[in-house]
């Protein structure tokens, strides 16, 4: 039985994510930027004339959890502390503990028409068999809602986007509780299929997504680091 009307849509996006994440990158995906153990690799996709290029990011941070990483990104309460290309963010619904919907405003970029987007975002916990740490991930993906009408000069995004995370434990001492920053490691995969809504110059959207997306994940991760550096690990 159905745990809230939007249960299936998000079983099935989260699926396909998981399903996903362990394609190698493949030809067809351009490494456009690296920087330390960041890796962004985009394909070049247009739909109608559109740029709607998925973006993949592979990136590892040493001292934090997956799932620390994966709270931060999904609790609205630190949104607007990590996230500098958005004027305004509000939950409109919340449709289960882990499964709330957002309304944002992004920043305007010029000459491009402002864009709000309308998703329902769902953080998991995945504990595979073995002994090794959970994979926690966060879906974001559009959805309708009346509390979201679409208004005119602003265009909808359409995104669908994934944060997958898996714990690496370094050199694990005996017992877990002796387990320090420093033998922990997050490794994530960043998906976004964004599609601008409405036309954009695409030399302008190309080089908007080469800059902002390395920016804005490193802004978010150096962001969990600092906040949780003297807090107990959150595994
Ligand atoms: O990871 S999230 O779910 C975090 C929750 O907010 C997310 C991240 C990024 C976006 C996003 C929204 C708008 C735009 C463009 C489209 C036309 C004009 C603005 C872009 C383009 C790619 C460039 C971009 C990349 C990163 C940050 C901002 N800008 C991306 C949406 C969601």
């Amino acid at each position: 039985n159905r745990k809230h009307r939007l249960a299936y849509d998000v079983e099935r996006v989260v699926q396909e994510h998981l399903t996903y994440v362990r394609e190698e990158i493949s030809d067809g995906w351009d490494l456009i930027h690296q920087e330390g153990e960041m890796k962004v690799y985009r394909r070049e996709v247009e739909e109608n004339g559109i740029v709607v290029d998925p973006l993949k990011i592979f990136h590892s941070i040493k001292g934090v959890t997956g799932h620390e990483i994966c709270h931060y990104f999904w609790d609205y309460r630190y949104r607007m502390e990590w996230e500098t290309t958005l004027d305004s963010t509000k939950i409109i619904e919340v449709l289960e503990p882990d499964t709330v919907i957002f309304f944002q405003m992004h920043k305007r970029v010029w000459p491009a028409a402002q864009r709000d987007s309308c998703f329902w975002s769902h953080i998991r916990c995945i504990s595979n068999s073995e002994e090794d740490q959970p994979t926690w991930l966060v879906v974001n993906y559009t959805t309708p809602h009346h509390l979201a009408p679409i208004k005119s000069p602003h265009v909808r995004l359409v995104a669908n986007v994934a944060l997958i995370c898996e714990t690496i434990i370094n050199e694990p001492p005996l017992n877990i509780q002796d387990i320090k920053r420093e033998n922990i490691e997050c490794k994530l995969t960043y998906v976004a299929f964004v599609n601008p809504g409405g036309w954009v110059p695409s030399a302008a959207l190309r080089s908007v997504a080469k800059r902002e997306y390395p920016r804005f994940l490193k802004r978010f991760t150096s962001y969990v680091l600092e906040q949780t550096r003297d807090k107990p690990i959150l595994f």
